[in-house]
C-alpha cells in the first residue's frame, strides 16, 4: 500500500457525514451531472456535496474527468463549443447553470488557479488588483489594502513587499503561483478551484503551497485536482476518487486512503494502476 502520511489523529476533526450535509454546511452540490464533449461522455451521473470551509480533493488516473468536473464549478466548460451538460450544480443553494446566471459574477465567486503559474506581464501590485480594477475599484487605499491582505494570505508579502512595482515575471515559479493565488483571493471569492497547482513546482515551493492551502480553508472552500495521492492525503479533508468519468468513492480523506470501500479505489491507491 502506498505510504501516505495522513494527519495525526489529533489534527483530524470528526469526519462530516458527506451524504447528509445540512444546507449550512454545504458550499456546492453537484446533482446528477452528465457532461459530453461532442458524442463522447466525459462525466456520468456525478452527485456529491462539497462542504464549506474545507479542502476537497479530486483524484484518479489521467483522463478520468477530474479537471472537467472542476471546470464545471465555474462554468469554464462553457468556453468549449462541443461541451454539453445535463444536471446541475448549486453554489450555496443557487443553480449556477440557471438561465439568468451572470457567469462573470459566478467566476468572481469561484476563483481558479491553474497548473502553470500565469501571472500577467504587469507589476506584482497590478496582478493582485486586476480583478478589483475590472469591477471599477479606483480608491488607492482600498487597492493598497487588498494588495497587502491578499499577499499576506498567500504567504508572499514578506518576499515582495519591497518590490511591489517590479514585474511579476521576475518572480520564481513558486512565487508566481502564490501571486496567482493572491490575485484570485483579492476579490474575496467563496470557492477556490486549484487545478494541479503544484505540478510545475519544485518540492519546496510545493510544500509552501500545501501549507498555504491549509490556511486558505479557514476562509474559503477549496477544491483541488491533484495527480499526487500523497498531496491529496496531506492537504484535503475529503477525497473523491474518479475513474473513467464516474465518481467511484467519496469520503473523508483518512478513510479513503486507509480503508477504501471500493476495490477500484484500493487498486488505485495501492498503485495497481495509474
Ligand atoms: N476540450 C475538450 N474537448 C474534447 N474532449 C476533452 C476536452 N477536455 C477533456 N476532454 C476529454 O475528457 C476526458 C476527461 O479529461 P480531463 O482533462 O477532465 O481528465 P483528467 O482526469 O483531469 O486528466 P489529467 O489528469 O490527465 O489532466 C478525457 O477523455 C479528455 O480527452
Amino acid at each position: 500500500m502506498i505510504t501516505v502520511s495522513p494527519k495525526t489523529l489529533n489534527d483530524v476533526p470528526a469526519p462530516l457525514d458527506l451524504a447528509n450535509l445540512t444546507p449550512e454546511q454545504t458550499a456546492l452540490e453537484i446533482k446528477d451531472l452528465n457532461l459530453f464533449y461532442g458524442e463522447k461522455q466525459a462525466l456520468q451521473n456525478i452527485s456529491m456535496k462539497i462542504p464549506k470551509g474545507q479542502v476537497t480533493a479530486f483524484i484518479g488516473p489521467s483522463g478520468c474527468g477530474k479537471s472537467t468536473l472542476l471546470r464545471c464549478i465555474n462554468r469554464m466548460n462553457d468556453l468549449v463549443d462541443i461541451c454539453r451538460i445535463e444536471g446541475g450544480i448549486e453554489l450555496n443553494g443557487e443553480d449556477i447553470y440557471g438561465k439568468h446566471v451572470d457567469v462573470a459574477a459566478l467566476r468572481r465567486k469561484v476563483g481558479m488557479v491553474f497548473q502553470r503559474p500565469n501571472p500577467f506581464p504587469k507589476s506584482i501590485y497590478e496582478n493582485v488588483v486586476y480583478g478589483l480594477r475590472i469591477t471599477g475599484e479606483k480608491n488607492r487605499r482600498v487597492l493598497d489594502e487588498a494588495v497587502e491582505r491578499s499577499l499576506k494570505a498567500a504567504a508572499l508579502w514578506n518576499e515582495v513587499k519591497d518590490r511591489l512595482h517590479d514585474s511579476a515575471l521576475g518572480l520564481s515559479g513558486g512565487q508566481q503561483q502564490r501571486l496567482v493565488i493572491a490575485r484570485a483571493i483579492a476579490i474575496e471569492p467563496e470557492v477556490l478551484l486549484l487545478d494541479e497547482p503544484t505540478s510545475a513546482l519544485d518540492p519546496i515551493s510545493t510544500l509552501t503551497i500545501e501549507e498555504l492551502i491549509n490556511d486558505l480553508k479557514k476562509k474559503y472552500t477549496v477544491v483541488i485536482v491533484t495527480h499526487n495521492m500523497q498531496q491529496a492525503a496531506r492537504v484535503s479533508d475529503q477525497t473523491a476518487f474518479m475513474y473513467m468519468g464516474d465518481l467511484i468513492e467519496y469520503s473523508d480523506t483518512n478513510t479513503l486512503f486507509t480503508t477504501p470501500a471500493k476495490k477500484k479505489t484500493e487498486d488505485y491507491i495501492t498503485g495497481r494502476y495509474g
